[in-house]
């Protein structure tokens, strides 16, 4: 089967649109908007493929109703948005999606719920009860409660994540461009890629600059990035401006198509791999070096010979060879400040000294990713 068949084929799909293609020039949620792509969503589940909709515009939608024409450059500010936006979007959507005779459910998720192994497992749940009953997940990103170091920002990724965690078949990234130039399309001159093979084919792509519509985040540097996350786990993506999701949905050559680049991987990890920043580094010795990449252990603190920057337990770290070269990224069991004292010591030493607590692995094996050597 072609790529292409694929597509078209595709029985559980993850469709992502951005807040410029669902908003009016002045911020406001555009009905006809959402109407055309709810009647091409339901085309698709009338054909029997299961849909997950990821939405972004809840921080758009809520920009007229607080006297606001442009989105906010605070946080705080977008997340009032937010909150007053997203009930406004998922109720058009309910309409909308009502009309098929579709019922949709609101899923907000956090970074937490993608990393973290006991919320992942829930969010995976939830999915997949939610498909089984035959409903229509419509996810954002939990604007309201996440703060700025541990936000994903842009949905393009979340989106990526999410078609990991479905097991969708394609990710289709809908947006108000109708796929990916070698430049920023709004400059003239740039020529759209039909497909992408690998990633030789983005050398020469530039990405700066999001659109126009001021509402937007990402831009198309975070779209490339969502792409390569879910290619790289076996899930074929096509990136088109949302008026031709229904033609790309039937798997007409419309857009940019992003062929798989490898298959899929048993980790709820690939946030941390590919998205995500470190909050510190750990530096290893040698033997710890090999243990964790090419044994796979845990790391112990009897390895590591120095700390740097401001962490707390659960937060990404970066674990770097005595080069300093980052090899794997990790989620720490312990603060900062507390590792130094434990540097190079056994954790039976360490246990019979401080008590068990302390017996436990400085990252655990199923918190790391390995990161490529280049
Ligand atoms: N190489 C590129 N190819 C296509 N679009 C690009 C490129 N570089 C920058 N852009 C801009 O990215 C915009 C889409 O990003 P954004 O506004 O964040 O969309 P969305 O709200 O759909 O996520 C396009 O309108 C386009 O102007
Ligand atoms: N969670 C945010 C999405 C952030 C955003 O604007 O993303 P996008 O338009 O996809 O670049 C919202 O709903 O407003």
């Amino acid at each position: 089967m072609t790529v292409r068949e694929q597509v078209a084929r595709a029985s559980r799909v993850v469709v992502k649109v951005g807040s410029s293609s669902l908003t009016t020039a002045d911020g406001g949620i555009d009905p006809d908007r959402v109407r055309a792509l709810v009647d091409a969503l339901a085309g698709v589940r009338a054909r029997g493929a299961e849909v997950v909709l990821v939405s972004s515009g809840a921080i758009a939608a809520g920009l007229a109703p607080l006297g606001l024409s442009r989105r906010p450059g605070d946080l705080a500010t977008q997340q009032a948005a937010a909150s007053v936006g997203q009930g406004m979007l998922v109720h058009r959507y309910n309409e909308e999606f009502a009309r098929h005779g579709v019922v949709a459910g609101q899923v907000l998720l956090t970074v937490d719920d993608m990393t973290r192994r006991s919320h992942y497992r829930n969010a995976y749940r939830t999915f997949a009860r939610l498909l089984e009953l035959g409903v229509l997940p419509v996810v954002n990103e939990n604007d309201t409660v996440a703060t700025s170091e541990i936000r994903f920002g842009d949905n393009d990724r979340l989106a990526a994540l999410v078609a990991h965690l479905v097991h969708a078949d394609l990710l289709l990234l809908l947006s108000d461009v109708d796929g990916l130039y070698d430049g920023n399309p709004a400059n003239g001159g740039a020529t759209m890629l039909g497909e992408v093979v690998s990633d030789a084919d983005l050398d020469a792509v530039r990405t700066g600059g999001s659109g126009s519509s001021g509402v937007g985040t990402g831009g198309m540097q975070t779209k490339v990035e969502a792409a390569r996350i879910a290619t790289g786990a076996g899930i074929p993506v096509v990136l088109t401006a949302s008026a031709l999701a229904d033609r790309a949905l039937a798997g007409d050559h419309v857009g940019t198509l992003f062929h798989p680049t490898g298959r899929r991987r048993p980790t709820r990890l690939l946030w941390l791999a590919h998205a995500t920043e470190a909050q510190g580094r750990i530096s290893l010795d040698a033997g710890a070096v090999r243990a964790v990449t090419e044994r796979r252990a845990s790391l112990l603190p009897a390895g590591i010979t120095g700390v740097s920057g401001s962490f707390v337990g659960g937060d990404p770290v970066d674990l770097v060879d005595p080069d300093g070269v980052p090899v794997a990224r990790g989620l720490v069991n312990y603060d900062a400040d507390e590792l130094p004292a434990l540097l190079g010591r056994s954790t039976h030493d360490l246990a019979r000294e401080l008590g068990a607590s302390y017996e436990r692995e400085v990252v655990h094996r199923d918190d790391l990713v390995l990161l490529p050597r280049g």
